[in-house]
């Protein structure tokens, strides 16, 4: 029976490819150099693979920064102001992602991949772009590499509709390049015949909503590729769900293989289906969105009944999607408990999961490793951690009262400007300031015990100290402490939360070389001690202007975590939603006036199934206002959004009730605030005005145009400056003159 993984994590065990990319950019290893380590990464993990039993191996899926970034350089698609600069090769690739600092050259967008944490870089189709096919592109490079290596070997590739619906359009109707898009996947089919068993397109936009065109052109794509001689078999792959309005197009796709994601769909919906005879199905039973070992009875069980269907020799069996959002390899965890780290499976060990089922299915398993894999399960399930009848008793008397403020807004504005007295246009940041190198060195000391408590303490005591007095220099009118006692927004409050676990080195691609090591929720989560307190009260103490104190929201701690699957979501979120709720009366207690609770995944954690999606934002803005309605109407409430396209849902960004919200708006250069305009938002708004995703430092001028752009949808009275996001990821040099020329951009508006 054929098994195979939609795609494997491409950073390493250790996070070899985040030490080379980072090295190769800094020019202190050559380009010889990162090459190596990329290949030595691609054969490792072609090795993992085969060695956990896999009978095919998937190449083509690495990359070196983001794979759609790669289909886009491989077909040829380099918007104009990148050929101007003359770079080639591996310059050019990087600066297309990160920009070209010498020419002022801005990167290409980078967007949230789905409903995941995973940022893709978005291609550009303009006028001029030419679509031709690469001489070598990195998905043959690396099917031949495996194919040396004796593998037998399918090649992962984006689908062509996914790739085009995914990009964005300058001054041309993006899918007048369909044609040519197509004619070029026609070739890299026929040059992977004879050298791949098998290629996955893949074409996840299958799981949203498409238009008329898009399924023609769909349809057409499909029917051009299968039709086309000498190519290997090819696999619609689809993930992340299958919308009901698309099953048509996907199953007369006439493609030799289908690839369906059995986490998102109900096997039920499948069975109901036709499936094309001959069509050989590939089922995604292994959850490529989360850490738990798999059920293997009950997998095996849906299996059986679509083996009943088709047949065993049309079954093949997968990953539901890429494994690039699981970590790597549980091997490099040595401090978890091992009840816990018995009931986790990373994408080395679902490697061998879709083994094990391969061999129970074909009755040759190992009966007592099956009974172990099974027992781990119900153990971590049994648990006394996974319920706290203390928290459980909380949720069931949260009473109506506990999600309102007392008073409406327009009440609990005047009350906070009174003793706030904040002039208009209030300048303030997203929390974050530089962490630097060396913060991140001291925290490795401590964690490793080579530095005492104490003498971190000292350390973080002196950093808030600095990030105080630059402030105060800047002229910021509200404050904030810096978080840099943070090594992650969601990571730090977990790691002091009961519920929650971390690990060593579960670490999972953000983007480019950024990574982020998401918590595991195991049990019951509740409060047992401040989390955040301290270090606000202290840095309140260096300063007469209020400082702003800063949590992560109860929907972000969720959706940048993996979650207990046997709790709902919702009971989930409330649970955190009152640990967060004890800490602001706790902060309020210890003098803070402002309080910021950020929820950036809010937009992200939309279900991609529409019919799901009230149900979501109803138990979402609940928990918010769960967390954050426990205060007095005297302290001021904000938030904070990044990454977000508000239109869908802004009836319940307005449900939130925040009294101040902070957004990222500098790229869209304010065109975001029309929504808020359109739908008459009541509370205060802070479009950020500063893009803290470049290196660039935003002039006074450039500032207060786009503050007087503001000012032209919502009244000046609602207004506050501030940057677009954190500013964890930039220089110190960088932010200090960009803060000055936004303060003195707000001056001068005042002014005026
Ligand atoms: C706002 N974003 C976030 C998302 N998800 C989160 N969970 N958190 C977020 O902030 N999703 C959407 C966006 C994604 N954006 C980013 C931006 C930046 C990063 C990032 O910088 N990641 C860091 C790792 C951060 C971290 O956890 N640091 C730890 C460990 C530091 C470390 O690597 N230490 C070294 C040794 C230290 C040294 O000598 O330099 C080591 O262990 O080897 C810490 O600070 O303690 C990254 O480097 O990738 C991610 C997402
Ligand atoms: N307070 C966080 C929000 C990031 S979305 C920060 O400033 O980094
Ligand atoms: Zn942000």
């Amino acid at each position: 029976m054929e098994t195979h993984v939609i795609g494997f994590p491409r950073i390493g065990p250790n996070r070899e490819l985040k030490k080379a990319l980072e090295s190769y950019w800094k020019g202190q290893t050559t380009e010889h150099q990162l090459k190596e380590i990329k290949n030595k990464l691609i054969s490792e993990n072609h090795k993992t693979q085969a060695e956990a039993g896999l009978s095919l191996i998937t190449a083509g899926d690495f990359s070196l920064y983001d794979h759609i970034l790669d289909m886009a350089f491989n077909l040829g698609l380099i918007p104009e102001r990148f050929q101007k600069t003359g770079l080639q090769d591996t310059e050019l690739y990087f600066a297309l992602a990160r920009g070209y600092k010498r020419e002022n050259t801005p990167a290409q967008a980078m967007l949230k991949w789905f409903d995941t944490n995973y940022h893709y870089i978005v291609p550009e189709f303009e006028k001029k772009s030419v679509i031709k096919l690469k001489e070598k592109t990195h998905i043959e490079e690396q099917t031949e590499l495996a194919k040396s290596n004796g593998y037998r070997v399918k090649a992962a590739i984006p689908g062509p509709i996914t790739f085009i619906s995914l990009s964005t359009e300058t001054d041309i109707c993006k899918w007048d390049f369909a044609d040519d898009i197509i004619e070029a996947y026609q070739e890299l089919l026929s040059r992977l015949a004879g050298k791949a068993e098998l290629v996955q397109l893949e074409e996840p936009i299958l799981a949203t909503e498409l238009t008329r065109q898009q399924k023609n052109i769909f349809q057409k794509a499909y029917d051009i590729l299968t039709k086309a001689e000498n190519r290997p078999p090819i696999m619609l792959t689809s993930y992340f769900g299958l919308r009901e309005e698309n099953t048509e197009i996907f199953f007369s796709s006439e493609t030799e293989y289908l690839h369906i994601d059995l986490c998102r769909t109900d096997y039920r919906r499948l069975l109901s289906k036709n499936i094309p005879d001959n069509t050989k199905l590939s089922v995604g039973i292994i959850d490529g969105r989360n850490i738990w070992k798999t059920d293997l009875n009950q997998a095996l069980g849906i299996i059986q009944k679509i083996e009943n269907k088709l047949g065993r020799n049309r079954l093949l069996l997968s990953s539901s999607c890429s494994l690039i959002h699981v970590p790597v390899s549980l091997r490099t965890e040595h401090l978890l408990e091992t009840y816990l780290k018995n009931s986790l499976s990373f994408a080395e060990e679902k490697c061998r999961e879709i083994s094990l089922l391969a061999s129970m299915l074909e009755g040759k398993e190992d009966k007592n490793i099956i009974k172990e894999h099974q027992s781990h399960i119900k153990e971590r399930l049994q648990h006394p951690a996974s319920r706290i009848e203390s928290v459980r008793k909380r949720i069931k008397e949260l009473t109506e009262d506990m999600f309102s403020r007392t008073k409406p807004f327009e009440e609990r504005k005047k009350i906070q400007q009174e003793y706030l007295n904040l002039p208009l246009y209030p300048t303030t940041t997203i929390g974050s300031f530089p962490q630097t190198k060396e913060i991140r060195k001291q925290r490795q000391l401590y964690k490793k015990g080579e530095i005492s408590k104490q003498e971190y303490i000292q350390f973080i005591k002196q950093q808030i100290n600095r990030i105080i007095k630059e402030q105060e220099q800047i002229g910021l009118d509200v404050l904030v402490h810096g978080e840099p006692e943070r090594n992650d927004m969601v990571e730090y409050f977990a790691e002091l939360l009961p519920g929650y676990c971390t690990t060593q080195n579960g670490w999972v691609q953000s983007y480019g070389s950024r990574c982020v090591k998401p918590p595991i929720i195991h049990g019951d989560i509740y409060r047992s001690r401040s989390l955040s307190g301290e270090w606000i009260k202290y840095a309140q103490s260096l300063t007469k202007k209020p400082v702003k104190a800063m949590l992560t929201g109860p929907v972000t701690m969720l959706k940048w975590s993996f979650v207990r699957d046997d709790l709902s979501m919702e009971e989930v979120a409330y649970q955190i939603a009152l640990a967060l709720r004890d800490e602001t009366k706790e902060i309020e207690k210890e003098g803070s006036t402002i309080i910021q609770i950020d929820e950036p995944a809010i937009r992200e954690g939309l279900p991609l199934e529409k019919a799901e999606r009230e149900k979501y934002l109803k138990w979402a803005i609940k928990a918010f206002r769960l967390a954050s309605s426990g205060v007095k109407d005297s302290t001021q409430i904000h938030t904070h959004m990044c990454y977000s396209d508000f239109a869908e849902i802004i009836n319940w960004i307005a449900e939130m009730d925040a009294d101040v919200i902070s957004i990222e708006a500098s790229r869209s250069k304010m065109e975001l605030l029309k929504t808020f305009e359109e739908y008459q938002y009541p509370n205060d708004i802070g479009p950020g005005v500063y893009d803290v995703h470049s290196p660039r430092i935003p002039t006074t001028e450039e500032i207060k145009k786009l503050i007087e752009r503001a000012a032209k949808y919502i009244k000046k009275e609602k207004l506050w400056i501030n940057p677009d996001c954190g500013l964890k990821t930039r220089d110190w040099a960088e932010v200090i003159p960009a803060l000055k020329n936004m303060v003195t951009a707000a001056q001068e508006m005042r002014k005026q």
